[in-house]
């Protein structure tokens, strides 16, 4: 059961929520002001917040950022007599739910028993299941999390990882921190991009050369592969190593030495392997483009990044951390972002992945100069073209036809911009509608089958009013 903090000025709402939460289970903790509330979550840990706006101290949005960075970050709930607008803004910042008094316990009770099972949730998908320092990989959906276990569990063996996934998935990421993890990280990761390497110097520059020993090698130079000795030998683009490079390749991998071009003598160089590719190295070796007996020595384990297209929850947080790392790059203070950027962002297909999400943030931040939000229109064209096309193109899941639509009052005729935002309105009320059917008022069956995460699907199902 949980720890709840009450803030609240009002005694007999402190007295009915720790007497029936208390029944429930729950230790609840009541603090009658704002300050008090804040010193206590100071020193102990709270699971849920529950906090009434009208303080005699202050108002409590005003420490609802403060409440979410307090160590324990608890969920807040807030309690409000004030109207519903203040409580929407509160969810927008970051607040599990409201409810609005005058209350019955049991209209407590739901929201909290939801913001516990979803902090179970984020608590377990977001926590690798080996420590792990997984600094700027930011993530937490069930398919990434699985990546990031598994390479938690190679950053602890020595053996050799087939890293794949589509261009800009974080390929090189994942082997600098299984590098940085690893017991080979005080010394150097070396990278080799196969697909810049000049078809005829690949030899010298991976096993180096004599002086003297071509025309041009002015001086004894030792290759890639000794620059890698104690620590990790990259091969990005492994795919594109050319078949000649990779038989050279498989009897290091063999033996563990090789010879300089020049050389008459062996020299040993104790490395450890990592290779990415966005290529399908099977289908390549039926073709005979990739050698067979490689690719087994490759894939001892093998890590498959999936496609942003597949990890949309994760949209949101990579474009808040990214954000605020570019932001604080380029010298500017940090940004807010509005939830119709996060609408556009969510909605396009991101063939580049990660990097084409950094891209248009940088792009975007640029645009955004001198503004405090970022907003569609800071975004590239293309993005906000795709979601004018997707918009358009949605499917009606209640049998409205567009035609159906009636015209605008000339007198009040709507921008595009809000035309497009009730439309949108309307077929995502109605496909809550049948989702909720579908999932017959099964929450998690219900984020499964839409691919929304616990809290949006909440968020939306709310402020649709769609029962559940
Ligand atoms: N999970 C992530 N969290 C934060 N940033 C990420 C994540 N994944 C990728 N990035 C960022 O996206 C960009 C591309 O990542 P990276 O170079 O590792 O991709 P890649 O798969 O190796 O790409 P390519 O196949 O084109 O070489 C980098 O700026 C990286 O920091």
């Amino acid at each position: 059961m949980a720890n709840v903090l009450v803030i609240d000025d009002d005694e007999a709402i402190c007295s009915l929520l720790a007497f029936g939460l208390g029944r429930a289970g729950h230790t609840v903790e009541c603090a009658r002001t704002l300050e008090r509330g804040l010193t206590l979550l100071e020193h102990k840990d709270f699971s849920v917040a529950l906090l009434d706006v009208l303080m005699p101290d202050g108002n409590g949005l005003d420490i609802l950022p403060r409440i979410r960075k307090a160590p324990s970050a608890p969920e807040v709930i807030i309690i409000t007599g004030a109207g519903v607008s203040g409580a929407e803004l509160a969810i927008k910042n970051g607040a599990w739910d409201y409810v609005q008094k005058p209350f019955s316990l049991k209209e407590v009770t739901l929201p909290l028993v939801r913001a516990l099972e979803y902090r179970q949730e984020k608590a377990r998908a977001s926590q690798p299941q080996v420590i792990f320092n997984r600094d700027r990989i930011i993530g937490s959906s069930p398919k990434f999390v699985e990546c990031l276990n598994l390479m938690a569990m190679a950053a602890t063996t020595d053996s050799t990882v087939l890293i794949q996934g589509e261009t800009g998935t974080g390929k090189e990421l994942f082997a600098r921190a299984i590098h940085d993890n690893s017991a080979r990280k005080s010394r150097d990761f070396i990278v080799v991009d196969c697909a810049a390497l000049p078809s005829t110097l690949i030899e010298s520059v991976l096993f180096g050369h004599r002086k003297g020993s071509f025309t041009g090698a002015d001086k004894t130079t030792d290759g890639l592969i000794k620059a890698a000795d104690s620590g990790t030998l990259f091969l990005d683009e492994v795919g594109e190593l050319p078949l000649e490079a990779q038989k050279s390749f498989l009897r290091i991998l063999q033996e563990k030495s090789f010879r300089p071009i020049g050389s008459q003598t062996e020299v040993r160089s104790d490395f450890r392997l990592l290779a990415a590719t966005n290529r399908d190295l099977e289908a390549m070796s039926e073709e005979g483009t990739f050698r067979k007996d490689l690719l087994f020595r490759l894939r001892s384990l093998t890590i498959e990044l999936p496609p942003m297209r597949n990890r949309l929850e994760d949209i949101k947080e990579l474009t808040l951390y990214h954000t605020s790392r570019l932001c604080e790059r380029f010298g500017l203070g940090t940004k807010a972002v509005s939830p119709e950027f996060f609408e556009y962002m969510t909605a396009y297909a991101w063939p580049g992945n990660v990097r084409e999400l950094v891209n248009t943030l940088e792009g975007a931040i640029t645009v955004a100069r001198f503004d405090h939000t970022l907003l569609p229109p800071h975004l590239p064209q293309h993005i906000r073209v795709y979601f004018a096309k997707i918009s358009d193109a949605k499917p009606r899941t209640d049998g409205f036809r567009e035609a159906d639509r009636p015209a605008p009052n000339p007198d009040s005729f709507p921008t595009l911009k809000e035309y497009r935002r009730d439309a949108i309105a309307e077929v995502e009320r109605a496909y809550l509608v049948k989702l909720m059917e579908h999932a017959q008022g099964d929450f998690r069956k219900a984020c499964d089958v839409s691919g929304v995460s616990r809290s949006r699907l909440y968020d939306l199902l709310k402020s649709h009013k769609v029962d559940f």
